[in-house]
């Protein structure tokens, strides 16, 4: 994902990206993910941003689960309707969009998108959204009081966004958003809408689960504090028939696949109308922008589209997981340049110098269970210092502090460290794990042939087979870089000890040469 440079390159529908454990490269060949923490409510984070491809897509409702049953979102539309679209497209040129290039139609990627309506050049701005069409953390409540309580409380702007979103969503025709509001989907394609035993069963090879798993947890934890310590004070501004668990998992699922950040407006997070309907493709660059000469938000094009044709822009250079966990989707197999996939590595509990390795990690923030992201180019050169020190015999004490440095991305001079003497158990250790996970790829996607789909009515194999072929996209797509990792450092093996046999050899006719 984006270092701290891209960051600023990639504004669109960004998510707290809170990987705390992943680890990445600084380097300019390998790949980070920014670790930031999700929205606890204390704190105050801003983040950023994306990129894209092909994918299956099927027209499916996937709302099935009992609590959705109990309680379904009574606003938005489903995913692939256009029912709303031209209400909102009406509500838009009214309110001061100037006249688009694009229309909003069905399309084969993404079901909903912007298509051209005429020829559009390479370099062309496109959008022109004034910012009083931009929703902030500084737009106008229907209800001014709900939201002085939310500012009077510092709620960040994470959950400050997701409450505003339902309260406006509930004030129905009287909120000024009611165009934009019915044209969102009613549940949007994001993990947190498949249930703990979905992820389990479906995700049980990919560190994609446990990410998800986090993510419900967050969102849960992020509505119980707000409900703790505001909604329960205040229940005439919060009802909770209103500012309930579902809700908020709709409102946070928008978040997260619709969320803009604006570099030129100071990295400010937005919901922008009409540019979230743009989908996202891995084969282009361009991102959203607030431009200061058209005082709207553009984006440039990065190649000419003819009438009819889908126009895409870049959520990130994200990998085939991240895509899945905040937009619901994976991109065809091999398309996507940004793809990775997380590879646990960890100490070994009977190493006998287990606790001064493991506190030589703690003191750079890292555990002895730790995540780094492979990708089909590489391997960031963290992941090489962890194995060093993971290998490490006890006579090498003096440099674990220097290794588990360089095993953290925080340390910022990297060099590119090798301890000769340990190369090959390194490498044969970070085959070993890469070859442990292969097989539990193998095993899921083996399975998932004759896997029963456990399902109770004609109606959930829709969403189950749907579910099952995204995950087995993920899992194919996860396990080719780690086929490619397993081909490189067998290669890499095989030439060292071949090295080492042949250098043997050499010695050995040496000896008998001087005997
Ligand atoms: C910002 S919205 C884009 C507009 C969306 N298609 C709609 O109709 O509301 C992001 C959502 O669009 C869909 N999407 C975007 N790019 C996609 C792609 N390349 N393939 C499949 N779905 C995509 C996903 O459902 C994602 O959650």
């Amino acid at each position: 994902m984006a270092d701290a440079a891209s960051i600023a390159l990639y504004s669109t529908f960004i998510i707290p990206n809170h990987l705390s454990h992943t680890i990445s490269s600084r380097n300019s060949n390998s790949y980070t993910s920014i670790p930031t923490p999700f929205l606890p409510i204390q704190t105050r984070r801003r983040n950023h941003h994306h990129h894209q491809t092909f994918v299956l897509r099927c027209c499916i409702t996937t709302t099935t689960t009992v609590n959705q049953k109990k309680n379904p979102i009574p606003w938005g539309c489903d995913t692939d309707s256009l029912e709303n679209a031209s209400a909102l497209q009406k509500w838009l040129s009214e309110a001061g969009l100037p006249p688009q290039k694009m229309n909003l139609q069905r399309v084969e990627v993404g079901e909903r998108g912007l298509v051209a309506l005429k020829n559009i050049r390479k370099g062309e701005n496109l959008l022109f959204i004034p910012p009083s069409l931009v929703i902030s953390a500084d737009s106008e409540w229907s209800s001014p009081e709900a939201g002085q309580v939310l500012k009077r409380n510092s709620v960040p702007d994470w959950p400050f966004l997701a409450t505003y979103l339902i309260s406006e969503a509930s004030f129905m025709k009287s909120s000024r958003w009611s165009s934009y509001i019915s044209a969102l989907p009613r549940q949007p394609y994001s993990l947190l809408y498949w249930t703990r035993s979905e992820l389990d069963k479906y995700l049980v090879a990919s560190q994609i689960r446990e990410r998800a798993i986090e993510r419900v947890n967050d969102v849960a934890g992020t509505y119980n504090d707000l409900r703790l310590r505001i909604f329960s004070k205040y229940p005439h501004l919060f009802p909770e028939e209103v500012f309930n668990m579902e809700t908020f998992k709709w409102s946070f699922g928008i978040l997260f696949s619709r969320l803009v950040r604006l570099p030129s407006m100071d990295g400010r997070v937005a919901l922008v109308p009409w540019a979230d309907m743009l989908n996202h493709s891995c084969e282009v660059e361009t991102f959203l922008d607030y431009d200061k000469s058209s005082k709207g938000i553009v984006f440039t094009t990065d190649r000419p589209y003819q009438p009819g044709e889908q126009v895409f822009i870049s959520y990130g250079k994200k990998s085939n997981g991240e895509l899945l966990l905040s937009y619901g989707f994976v991109p065809k197999e091999g398309t996507n340049p940004s793809d990775s996939v997380e590879l646990s590595l960890s100490l070994n509990k009977s190493d006998k110098c287990y606790k001064e390795k493991s506190e030589a990690l703690r003191k750079h923030s890292l555990s002895v269970s730790q995540r780094f992201p492979l990708q089909i180019k590489g391997w960031p050169l963290e992941l090489m210092a962890y194995a060093y020190l993971a290998v490490s015999p006890p006579d090498m004490r003096n440099s674990f502090e220097e290794m588990a440095a360089a095993a953290s991305t925080k340390t910022s001079s990297k060099k590119d460290m090798r301890y000769l003497e340990i190369e090959e158990q390194a490498l044969q250790f970070i085959l070993d794990s890469c070859e442990t996970s292969i097989s539990k790829y193998t095993k899921f996607l083996q399975g998932s042939e004759s896997m029963d789909l456990d399902v109770t009515s004609p109606k959930q194999i829709n969403r189950k087979l749907f579910l099952k072929q995204l995950a087995v996209d993920l899992c194919t797509s996860e396990r080719r870089i780690l086929f490619r990792a397993q081909y490189i450092l067998r290669r890499r093996l095989r030439d060292m000890r071949t090295g080492e046999l042949k250098a043997l050899t050499i010695l050995n006719g040496f000896r008998k040469f001087f005997k």
